[in-house]
């Protein structure tokens, strides 16, 4: 069996929609500090101060969509575009930082949704803006920039989508044109680069940005947020698409590379220091027409789980040029959800059960069960669960995001806990993890003490909801122990993933900080921390400006 997934055409009959063949069931840096400008200037009207230089702000950016184009202090800036490409600056401390706090939280996201006077109409689709908060010994050094991904680059210079976004098309000029858009579509060129997921530090010290996109990993350097390369897989494993969030650990790389041509996931390692990819292990899909989204997945110390959920990638919408109401996927709640596991040092499947259906983006972490002689008889896999519906994709269109009215919209979510038992039985189970009330029935954009990484744990950290609301508004501690939650609040502000970050030498597992950037009412913007046993603030560190919603984060500590 070839490990490859074939990155050009071949793929004509996963992306044109007809159904594979299916194999057989599951087998220190030089910049100068500004000085803090005004509320909201960075968001708002270009600012005069500014350090480097900055480039043009990508087609002059308008709001289209959002409240007041040009007014910003005094609301929201949440859902509206970044207008300078960087910033870089000393942040006001607000109560005291914990001096052992000493490295880099940097968070990506997309934070520029507007080119000219044409505006983006999903939060996934915008250009990414990393974030970056310095702490050293009680201080707090703020910077932001866009990452220049050849998508970002492009629709700079032409001031138009350029390439395939979430769920932004380039607009074909002529006939001839669109062909060549089809062909580049099939061979991957038309796909986007624009990494505006996820954030990690490798093992080895480099720091990657992702997204869906194989050729959207591009390396950055966490200190000046320069784009420093393309990240290459030098491997054969090929693949256009891949899970956004990879595992990382001091030592490897897991990630998952679904096939569309014969559905199923190829589970892929590759050792710190390296590119290279190796191909593990194959997962059949045993629902169809097309593997499910698998935007994240979770590992235990012995094995990776695979979800294959009822939302599945669409050949048929990845060719539209008009999104859908569920983009590039499609609901096929017939074809049945499944949760596979995989051995990690054979790449053999040990287990893949049925289960109900659901809608995840974020699986939390997972761990084996183990009986009283230490035999593993089951894999818990937990996740941040939509309550299996997908008009969680919709409550993220920014006409939603920015349109809030006070009317309580957003989906119920919970924690979705998975058991995945290993004696062969053919079905596992899913429940919630605690009452969804304990976070107002909102919850996404986890972390977890990363210690404790595929093995048993007892506390998340994730956003969740005081409602009404159209967005996850708080932030919360799960004790999946105690089953309760721990909730942090502000009105009409809307908080980014709580990234725990452990005091060194800790021995509890809640002994450390949660890290959370925060768009506040006033148009104001700052980072959070907590203390991550008490759930109470110890310290802001304010932006001068509101910075956009971002999606994920890491800590790069100094000494690394
Ligand atoms: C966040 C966040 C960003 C994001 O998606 C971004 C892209 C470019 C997704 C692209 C695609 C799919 C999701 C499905 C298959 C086709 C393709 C166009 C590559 O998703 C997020 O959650
Ligand atoms: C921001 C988000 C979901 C929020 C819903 O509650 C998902 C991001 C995906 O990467
Ligand atoms: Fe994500």
């Amino acid at each position: 069996m070839s490990p490859t997934i074939s990155s050009s055409l071949c793929t004509v009959a996963a992306l044109s929609g007809r159904p594979g063949r299916r194999a057989g069931q599951p087998g220190g840096s030089k910049r100068a500090v500004a000085q803090p400008l005004a509320a909201a200037a960075v968001t708002e009207a270009p600012p005069a101060v500014i350090a480097p230089p900055p480039r043009p702000v990508v087609g002059a950016p308008r709001r289209r969509g959002g409240r007041g184009v040009d007014g910003g202090a005094d609301e929201l800036v949440a859902w509206k575009s970044i207008r300078q490409e960087r910033w870089e600056g000393a942040l006001e401390v607000e109560g005291k930082l914990p001096a052992w706090l000493d490295g880099t939280y940097l968070r990506n996201g997309p934070g520029l949704w507007d080119l000219g006077d044409y505006g983006f109409r999903h939060l996934f689709d915008g250009y990414a803006t990393l974030v970056r908060v310095s702490f050293r010994d009680g201080h707090a050094v703020g910077a932001h920039r866009q990452i220049e991904s050849e998508a970002y680059k492009a629709a700079r210079r032409h001031g138009k989508v350029c390439y395939r976004e979430f769920s932004e098309v380039p607009k074909p000029d002529s006939f001839k044109s669109f062909v060549g858009q089809l062909a580049s579509l099939l061979s991957g060129n038309s796909l986007t680069d624009n990494s505006n997921t996820g954030v990690v530090r490798l093992g080895d010290g480099r720091v990657l940005c992702l997204t869906e996109t194989v050729k959207g990993s591009i390396v950055v350097d966490p200190d000046t947020l320069d784009t420093v390369s393309k990240f290459e897989y030098e491997d054969k494993l090929g693949g256009l698409i891949h899970s956004a969030h990879p595992i990382v650990t001091d030592t490897e790389f897991w990630t998952l590379i679904p096939d569309l041509i014969r559905p199923g996931y190829v589970v892929a390692r590759m050792d710190a220091g390296s590119n290279e990819r190796q191909f593990v292990g194959r997962v059949d899909c045993r629902g169809g027409p097309a593997p499910g989204w698998v935007h994240s997945f979770p590992v235990t110390e012995n094995y990776v789980v695979v979800p294959e959920m009822p939302l599945r990638y669409c050949a048929a919408n990845l060719l539209r040029a008009e999104p859908t109401p569920l983009y590039k996927f499609q609901w096929h709640l017939e074809s049945g959800s499944y949760m596979h596991v995989m051995c990690k040092a054979s790449g053999k499947i040990v287990a893949s059960v049925e289960v109900p259906p659901f809608v995840t983006f974020h699986f939390i972490n997972a761990y084996e069960e183990k009986d009283e002689e230490g035999r593993v008889t089951a894999i818990i896999a937990d996740c941040c669960e939509h309550n299996a519906d997908t008009s969680i994709l919709d409550n993220l269109r920014l006409h939603n995001l920015r349109a809030f009215t006070g009317e309580d919209v957003l989906t119920d979510a919970r924690v979705g806990r998975f058991r995945i038992p290993l004696d062969g039985s053919p079905f596992g189970e899913l429940e919630a993890a605690l009452d969804p009330e304990e976070h107002g029935r909102g919850m996404d954009m986890c972390s977890i003490n990363p210690a404790h990484l595929g093995k048993e744990y007892r506390y998340a950290y994730a956003c969740g909801a005081r409602r009404p609301c159209n967005f996850p508004n708080t932030l919360t501690k799960i004790d999946l122990v105690e089953k309760t939650a721990k909730n942090w609040y502000e009105e009409g502000a809307v908080p980014s993933e709580p990234y725990f970050v452990a005091r060194p030498g800790a021995l509890e597992e809640d002994d450390g900080v949660a890290i959370s950037m925060v768009s506040a009412k006033d148009g104001s913007g700052y980072a959070l921390v907590l203390d991550a046993k008490t759930f109470k603030e110890i310290a802001r560190a304010k932006f001068p400006y509101g910075l956009p919603y971002g999606l994920h984060c890491c800590w790069v500590p100094r000494d690394k």
